[in-house]
């Protein structure tokens, strides 16, 4: 109940911030929709009565204000309705944009790899429309609150005991309620089905699957996953609507009971003359409206119900993140590096699991010394990039910065000063000049900075190709646009990361996946290039992974992971005269080359 009111609240508050007006004009329009209904009963009563007793005068206004009765009933909610369109659109939008706030104001990753918050985006992005109706289901309530007091007033005239007759409405609202939860449930439980059959979907629509799916032959496959999940899915979805089906039914049987004895009830006063005629005509038309209005409640109690889960699914995601605990990050990076960076027994965990994917890492970094990570699949690499950009806390240990703590230093500030291109890259369909130029927004309109981060990354060659240069729309979404090699992304993407010019951190976290070995040992000598620059001038770190060893070999030293830990460290003749894991991965991989 709570959760419903906290939802009517915020509803409310949010209509009335958006546009006061229209939020008023739809009230009051919706009122005079909603008071027409009891009006129409009692002017009938009254007519039919004046008819009866040859009143004509009365007979004639009463049903002529019957008449108004009806025309209000009919138009007053076709009008508020083109309000309260404007208003839940503004309201949609509104909603939308605090979406789009929380999903990029977490300073961490935390939110977007957390599968229970990807759940929930999922279903908010589906239920869109709750939110666009909510301020009417919301306005709703006065509406029906206003009629079934009327409604009650005009019964209790009548005969008392029809008031009793709303009381058989409570039945169908807890059914209903009953039957909504049911249905949440079932939705949550199958959210990630969900997921996965929208996936498998969404395979055949894309281009980049198409290939594959070609090669391997695995359309019918796919189409049959899809077609098993799916059906799972509907079918739990069906069950909890066919069990929620059944509990309506009850909870309505109940209310039929309750307005059949109070018919009967009526007619029998009428016909023992304690009734007039037109009281008759009033119980009968109220107690119809009493039927509309409980079907109104129980309707209303979904709607209700399902805007406090959009609402809750909302505030769910608002309070998933709350600030790590730890010191305030409010000091801001330094100016240059001069001892350099250290991880002391550091040790991760993602949130929600319970494996420590690093363990234990202990290394210090002075300050201009290119750094390569490498190590088998899923050993934690990437994970070291996300704690040194400061995606993640250490679950324990410290990684200082000049002997600074990194939890102290204001993430934001942190990552002005990081390089970085990961191998999950962005493609970021604009302008080339804008896709590379927003590696360093503030600087994106300064003259020769883009040509100067395409020069670093060796792009020059990819940018003289395009029809324009750097003028040139790049990707699918325009009609002129130019479509890209996945290579040539990743080099768009490399001049992204190289349009800082005083960095203290270059991470590339395997940036020439998509590059031919030729292609990426050059832009690795131009980079390293660049890497020296950069630590001659600020001091900067440069940490990459890559698989490469070609590339490796040029790093000042040579990290090797395994399972979480650092299993070997030194320069590439060192690791080669230890005659370890690395010396192995080198010369298995030189004899393929060979
Ligand atoms: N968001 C996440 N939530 C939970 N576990 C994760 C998450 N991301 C990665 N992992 C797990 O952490 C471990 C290390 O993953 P990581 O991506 O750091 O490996 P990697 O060495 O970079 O692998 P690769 O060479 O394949 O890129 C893996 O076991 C992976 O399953």
């Amino acid at each position: 109940m709570n959760r419903v009111l906290r939802s009517v609240g915020a509803t409310l508050a949010s209509a009335w911030r958006l546009s006061p007006g229209r939020l008023i004009i739809a009230a009051l329009l919706m009122m005079l929709g909603a008071v027409s209904g009891p009006l129409l009963a009692l002017f009938l009563g009254v007519a039919v009565d004046a008819a009866l007793d040859g009143r004509t005068d009365v007979a004639v206004w009463t049903a002529a204000a019957a008449a108004v009765s009806v025309l209000l009933s009919l138009t007053m909610e076709h009008f508020a309705h083109i309000f309260f369109f404007e208003l839940g659109d503004l309201h949609k939008q509104d909603t939308e944009r605090q979406l789009g706030d929380l999903a990029h104001g977490p300073v961490g990753l935390a939110l977007h790899e957390r599968r229970d918050a990807a759940d929930r985006f999922e279903l908010l992005r589906q239920q869109s429309w709750t939110l666009s109706q909510s301020v009417q289901t919301v306005l709703t309530i006065g509406v029906l609150l206003t009629q079934i007091t009327l409604t009650a007033v005009l019964l209790a005239r009548i005969e008392p005991w029809l008031l009793l007759l709303p009381i058989f409405g409570v039945p169908p609202l807890i059914a209903g309620r009953l039957a909504e939860r049911r249905l949440e449930r079932a939705e949550l439980v199958t959210a990630e089905s969900a997921r996965l059959s929208w996936h498998l979907f969404e395979l055949a629509l894309s281009s980049t699957a198409a290939k594959e799916i070609r090669l391997f032959g695995l359309g019918g496959e796919l189409r049959r996953r899809h077609g098993v999940v799916r059906r799972e899915v509907d079918r739990r979805l069906r069950r909890a609507e066919w069990v929620g089906a059944a509990l309506r039914f009850t909870g309505q049987l109940i209310f039929a009971l309750g307005y059949i004895g109070s018919i009967v009830l009526v007619v029998r006063a009428a016909i023992s003359g304690e009734r007039t005629v037109g009281d008759v005509v009033l119980a009968i038309t109220l107690a119809v409206q009493t039927n509309a209005q409980a079907a109104g409640a129980v309707a209303l109690a979904q709607a209700l119900q399902r805007n406090a889960r959009a609402f809750g699914w909302l505030s769910w995601i608002r309070d998933a993140t709350p600030p790590e605990p730890g010191p305030p990050a409010d000091q801001t990076p330094p100016a240059v590096l001069t001892d350099g960076i250290e991880l002391r027994d550091v040790a991760f965990r993602y949130p929600g699991t319970d494996v420590d994917v690093l363990q234990g890492l202990s290394l210090r970094i002075p300050s201009g010394t290119i750094v390569a990570i490498v190590g088998d699949n899923g050993s934690g690499k990437s994970t070291l990039v996300k704690l040194l950009c400061q995606f993640y806390r250490p679950t324990a240990g410290e990684i200082t910065i000049d002997g600074a703590d990194l939890r102290r230093l204001d993430p934001l500030g942190w990552r002005q000063r990081i390089s970085a291109s990961f191998q999950d890259y962005l493609r970021l369909e604009l302008r080339a000049r804008s896709s590379i130029g927003l590696g360093d927004l503030p600087r994106l309109d300064e003259p020769g900075a883009v040509e100067r981060a395409t020069r670093r990354a060796d792009a020059e060659e990819v940018i003289d190709r395009l029809p324009v240069g750097l003028e040139t729309y790049l990707g699918t979404s325009y009609d002129n646009g130019f479509e890209l090699s996945g290579g040539q992304w990743q080099r768009i993407a490399l001049s992204r990361s190289m349009m800082r010019d005083d960095p203290l951190l270059l991470l590339l976290d395997e940036p020439a996946a998509a590059l031919d070995p030729l292609t990426e040992h050059a832009l690795f000598d131009r980079y390293a290039d660049a890497a020296r620059d950069v630590g001659i001038r600020t001091g900067g770190v440069t940490v990459f992974v890559s698989h490469r060893f070609s590339t490796v070999r040029m790093a000042d030293v040579i990290l090797v992971v395994s399972d979480g830990r650092i299993v070997e460290s030194g320069s590439h003749d060192e690791l080669l005269a230890l005659n370890g894991m690395y010396a192995e991965f080198f010369s298995l991989q030189a004899a393929a080359y060979r």
